[in-house]
């Protein structure tokens, strides 16, 4: 079985002597394309250290991640960026939406970069938009939209240029309970329409209840990975 997500023995320590944090211990995972999966655990458990070193956003003490086959602890920053660019799509719990820019132009973003031409980028735009629920709202900024829908501008930006990878960090946690769970119906129904890997944190047990497979951390290691 090819993974799309693989890690071996990745470990995370900040600090060190008498401050060392053991944030990751020897974490081992294995995920498939389409898999939905909830990352839980109390507050400090690792969650958002095993996604940011999944994503290549941080690097690890030790131990590899494997994504679509390649091992990213050995690309050039380079070679990184663009392999994040073009497989992996981040969510945020704040959004992290460029506020000048309008909800098209957020989407487009990440699309200029890949030099797609303006004609596809407004048809993807377009498409996306329809997807999450919010076509008509194209041409308005971060500050004139709520919250939720902020996040499905994020989600919809993350899964445009079309990546083998979603990683979301708590994507619900700015979000009253109802517009979470409606979010996280979204992120399922496009996991399952697209067949995308989507990986996300959560302290919410309802929120956990929606995953097909929960991997809890405790003190940096994983304590149960289960299918349900
Ligand atoms: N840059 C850093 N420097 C030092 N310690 C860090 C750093 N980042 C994280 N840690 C520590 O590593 C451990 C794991 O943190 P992490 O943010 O991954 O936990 P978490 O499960 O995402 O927590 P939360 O649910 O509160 O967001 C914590 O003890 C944290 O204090």
């Amino acid at each position: 079985m090819k993974h799309v997500i693989k890690t071996i023995n990745l470990t995370r320590h900040f600090g060190e002597g008498a401050t060392l944090v053991r944030a990751l211990e020897d974490v081992n995972i294995n995920v498939e394309r389409g898999e939905f999966i909830a990352i839980i655990g109390p507050s400090g458990s690792g969650k958002t250290t095993l996604l940011q070193l999944v994503g290549g956003l941080d690097n690890a003490s030790s131990g590899n991640v494997i994504l679509d086959q390649k091992n990213i602890s050995e690309m050039s920053g380079r070679e990184l960026s663009d392999f994040r660019r073009d497989h992996i799509g981040f969510v945020f719990q704040s959004y992290n939406l460029i506020p000048v820019l309008s909800a098209r132009e957020n989407i487009e973003y990440i699309m200029l970069l890949q030099g797609i031409g303006a004609k596809e980028r407004r048809r993807r735009v377009d498409n996306i938009l329809s997807q999450v629920g919010l076509s008509g709202m194209a041409q308005r900024r971060p500050a004139q939209l709520s919250g939720g829908q902020q996040q499905r501008v994020a989600i919809a930006r993350a899964m445009v240029s079309n990546p083998s990878i979603i990683l979301a960090d708590e994507p619900t946690a700015n979000l009253d309970s109802h517009t979470g769970m409606s979010l996280i119906e979204m992120m399922k129904r496009l996991n399952e329409q697209e067949n995308m890997t989507f990986v996300f944190s959560t302290h919410d047990p309802k929120i956990m209840d929606s995953a097909r497979r929960i991997i809890r951390l405790e003190d940096g290691r994983v304590v149960e990975d289960f299918v349900k």
